[in-house]
């Protein structure tokens, strides 16, 4: 279990969201631009192309100190030594992961309803993703969009660690972190951009103001 967070910017990362460039490429220039912590998300590939992805991605990180956090797929995260592993309400549950994998040293999950707070579940995760903040088309099976005023609800209730994650961007990371966020992290805001150092750099600043 991780005794701190540190983490402020998070890169959720998949090869078919880097539109301009590779993706080892994107993570790396990603990371020169800010990013402190790295989740691979891989939903359309075979368990073998996850597994090869996930060695090459941690390579690269490893080379920053960077941590790696592996998407769903705890075979893999123990497989290629990662730093933990992100879940969701439909994924194994934290209680099992955590029965499963002892040396385990970061656990994500996400939280969807406001019933789900109060479940052994979220106690055991050392960070919580607020999932979606804002509705984005890069994940559309999402329930609750939480906006401004959900953060503030979770904050209220929860010491953890507050990722945001869903439509983040620099036009809006200075209020969410505001709001009691203690992250953001963000697919299509780096992924998406020619130039992800920059991506990076410009939401780094927008969180140092807040
Ligand atoms: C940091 C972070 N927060 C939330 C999610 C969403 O996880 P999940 O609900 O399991 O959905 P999928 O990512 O599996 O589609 C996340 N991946 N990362
Ligand atoms: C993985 C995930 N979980 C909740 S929203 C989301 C996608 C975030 O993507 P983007 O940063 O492009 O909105
Ligand atoms: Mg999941």
């Amino acid at each position: 279990m991780v005794k701190s967070f540190p983490y402020q910017l998070y890169l959720v990362i998949s090869e078919e969201t880097c539109v301009h460039n590779h993706f080892l490429t994107v993570a790396e220039q990603a990371v020169k631009g800010g990013v402190d912590l790295v989740q691979l998300r891989e939903k359309n590939t075979s368990t073998q192309a996850f597994l090869q992805k996930a060695f090459q991605l941690k390579e690269v990180l490893d080379r920053y100190n960077v941590p790696l956090i592996i998407n769903d797929q705890l075979e893999i995260a123990q497989q290629v030594e990662a730093y933990g592993i992100h879940v969701g309400t439909s994924d194994i549950a934290p209680t099992q992961i955590r029965e499963n994998w002892k040396n385990l040293q970061c656990l994500g999950y996400s939280i969807e309803d406001i019933q789900q707070l109060d479940t052994l579940e979220s106690k055991t995760a050392d960070y919580l993703g607020i999932s979606p903040v804002f509705s984005t088309p890069t994940k559309i099976d999402t329930i609750t969009e939480w906006g401004l005023n959900g953060i503030q609800q979770i904050r209220s209730m929860t010491d953890k660690p507050l990722v945001a994650i869903g439509n983040m961007n620099i036009q809006n990371t200075y209020e969410v972190i505001k709001a009691g966020a203690d992250c953001i992290a963000v697919v299509s805001a780096i992924c998406a951009c020619r130039n992800p150092a920059t991506a990076a750099e410009q939401l780094r600043n927008e969180i140092e103001k807040a």
